[in-house]
């Protein structure tokens, strides 16, 4: 029996998600269509009769401001927004601030695919002579987590994402859904996709498959024991959400549509 509902959400779309650059640890605001992604969202979730009573956030901007339209557009900005780095997007090492297409046209698209969308693959390391090596990891957000700096990740595979996610999950915001809290994150394509594949008990093989697009809400009904008792649904017109998915995965084309 459904006993909870929890929302997943990737963040409105970025202002690299459209030049198709991966993002990753870069700090980017929602583009123009980002902004109206996530107001969309709020007032579908509004419409729906949805309540929150807390939201996390990653620690990057993009989706703290998605939370902050969401909730404004439900007329709901009084929640609690708590935010952590270990629901930042997946670090995705040397590729960050790279092309997809042209990284395609030079690898393939199934080295890009690999890098994208496979379980433990994990992309070569930024290392300092990287051009946003200092922007990362000199922004002092990153003092404020709870492991020493030189701690933090410098690329991660999906696994490894999951690796530092499990704890906050298991040790904050568990709680907080047994407790009766409903409870949005509102994070990124993969840290999303991360928990996804532990909620769901999707395989390593499977998660390659799993795409999500931007601005869209995820619902998840749990039991008592927070497993799922149906299927994922993504809220919102079906045909679009599809043709969002499509596009996403088309981003690792050498030619992706439109072009
Ligand atoms: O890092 C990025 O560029 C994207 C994910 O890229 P892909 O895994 O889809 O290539 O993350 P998000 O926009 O959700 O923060």
């Amino acid at each position: 029996m459904s006993q909870h509902k929890l929302f997943l959400l990737r963040h409105g779309e970025g202002a690299w998600n459209k030049e198709n650059r991966f993002c990753s640890w870069v700090d980017q605001r929602l583009s123009e269509d980002g902004v109206k992604e996530a107001q969309e969202c709020g007032r579908l979730l509004k419409a729906q009769g949805y309540r929150f009573d807390l939201v996390y956030t990653s620690i990057l901007s993009r989706s703290v401001q998605t939370a902050w339209l969401v909730l404004e557009a439900m007329g709901q900005e009084w929640v609690p927004v708590v935010k952590s780095w270990r629901l930042n997007e997946r670090h995705y090492g040397a590729l960050i601030g790279l092309n997809r297409a042209e990284m395609a046209a030079i690898h393939g698209e199934e080295q890009v695919k690999v890098w994208r969308r496979s379980y433990d693959v994990t992309p070569p390391p930024i290392e300092e002579s990287h051009p946003y090596y200092f922007e990362i990891y000199n922004d002092r957000r990153y003092n404020t987590c709870d492991v020493p700096k030189e701690s933090l990740p410098r690329t991660e595979s999906l696994k490894e994402v999951l690796d530092r996610l499990l704890p906050y999950w298991h040790n904050v915001i568990v709680p907080e859904i047994k407790s009766g809290r409903t409870v949005l994150i509102s994070a990124h394509g993969n840290s999303c996709r991360a928990l996804l594949k532990h909620l769901e008990g999707i395989s390593d093989a499977d998660i390659a498959g799993v795409t999500l697009p931007t601005g869209i809400p995820v619902l998840l009904e749990l039991d008592a024991d927070l497993k799922p008792v149906k299927p994922r649904e993504l809220l919102g017109d079906q045909a679009k959400i599809q043709a969002a998915i499509k596009k996403v995965e088309d981003q690792g084309k050498a030619t992706p549509a439109g072009k």
